[in-house]
C-alpha cells in the first residue's frame, strides 16, 4: 500500500522540470521565512535536496547570513538512524554520500544532538492534509523525530502535487505541524 503511493508520487514529481522546482520551491521558501517558528529558531536542521525534492537551499542561505546554525541529516545505514550534523561551507564539508545526497565528509561531521534544535524541515514523499508523511521508505525520520523536543516545529515542504487525500498512517508515524506547498500551508488538526 505504501509501496504503491510511495512508487506513483515520485514519478508525479519527477515530472517536473528544472525551471518548475526551482520557482515553486521558492514560493515555498519565502513562505517559511515568514513563519515566527523559523525565524526564532537558531539552529535549524534542513536538508540538501536531491531528485525533486524541494530546493531548500534558499533558506540555508539565509541562516548563515543570519549567523544561524545550520544542521543537515547524515544517514548511518547500518543501524538506521539519522545523526544530525552541523553545515558550516557547502564547498569544503561535503562530498556524495548514500543514494547520491551530499554528506559532510568524515573530517567534517559536526554531530549536534537533537534537543539542540529549534525548527526542523523535514523532507517527504507524499503528505496528506491532516499532516501525515509518507517518507522514502528507510524510516529515517520516523525513528528520528521522537527524539527532537516535543515542542520544537517539525515544518515539512512539498509541491502542491505531493497533497494526497489520505495517507494511512502507521502507530510511529509522527505527524508534522505544518506542511508547506506553492499553494497552501496545511497545520497539524
Ligand atoms: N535530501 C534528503 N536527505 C535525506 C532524506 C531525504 O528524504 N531527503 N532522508 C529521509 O529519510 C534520509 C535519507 N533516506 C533515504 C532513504 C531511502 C532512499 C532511497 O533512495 N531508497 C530507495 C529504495 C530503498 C529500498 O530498497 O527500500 C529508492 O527510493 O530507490 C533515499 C534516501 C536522510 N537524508
Ligand atoms: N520508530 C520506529 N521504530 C522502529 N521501526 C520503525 C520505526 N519507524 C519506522 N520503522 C520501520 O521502518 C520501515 C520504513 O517505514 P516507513 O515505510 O514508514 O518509512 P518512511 O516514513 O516512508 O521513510 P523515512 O522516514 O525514511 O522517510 C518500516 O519497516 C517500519 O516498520
Amino acid at each position: 500500500m505504501k509501496k504503491k503511493q510511495r512508487k506513483e508520487l515520485l514519478k508525479i514529481r519527477g515530472s517536473l522540470d528544472r525551471n518548475q522546482v526551482r520557482e515553486k520551491s521558492k514560493i515555498i521558501c519565502e513562505k517559511i521565512l515568514q513563519f515566527p517558528s523559523f525565524q526564532k529558531a537558531s539552529t535549524v536542521m534542513l536538508y540538501l535536496p536531491f531528485r525533486n525534492e524541494v530546493d531548500v537551499m534558499p533558506l540555508i542561505e539565509h541562516l548563515w547570513q543570519e549567523n544561524k546554525r545550520v544542521v543537515i541529516p547524515v544517514c548511518e545505514p547500518k543501524n538506521i538512524v539519522i545523526v544530525p550534523s552541523e553545515l558550516r561551507d557547502l564547498e569544503e564539508d561535503l562530498a556524495p554520500g548514500t543514494w547520491g545526497i551530499l554528506e559532510p565528509k568524515a573530517d567534517k561531521m559536526r554531530p549536534v544532538a537533537p534537543e539542540e534544535l529549534d525548527c526542523v524541515i523535514v523532507p517527504g514523499v507524499a503528505f496528506d492534509e491532516a499532516c501525515n508523511r509518507l517518507g522514502y521508505g528507510g524510516g529515517y525520520y520516523d525513528r528520528f523525530l521522537p527524539r527532537l523536543k516535543e515542542q520544537t516545529p517539525k515544518i515539512a515542504v512539498a509541491f502542491a502535487m505531493q497533497i494526497v487525500p489520505s495517507l494511512d498512517p502507521d502507530p510511529y508515524d509522527i505527524p508534522m505541524d505544518l506542511v508547506v506547498t506553492e499553494d497552501k500551508v496545511y497545520s497539524r488538526p
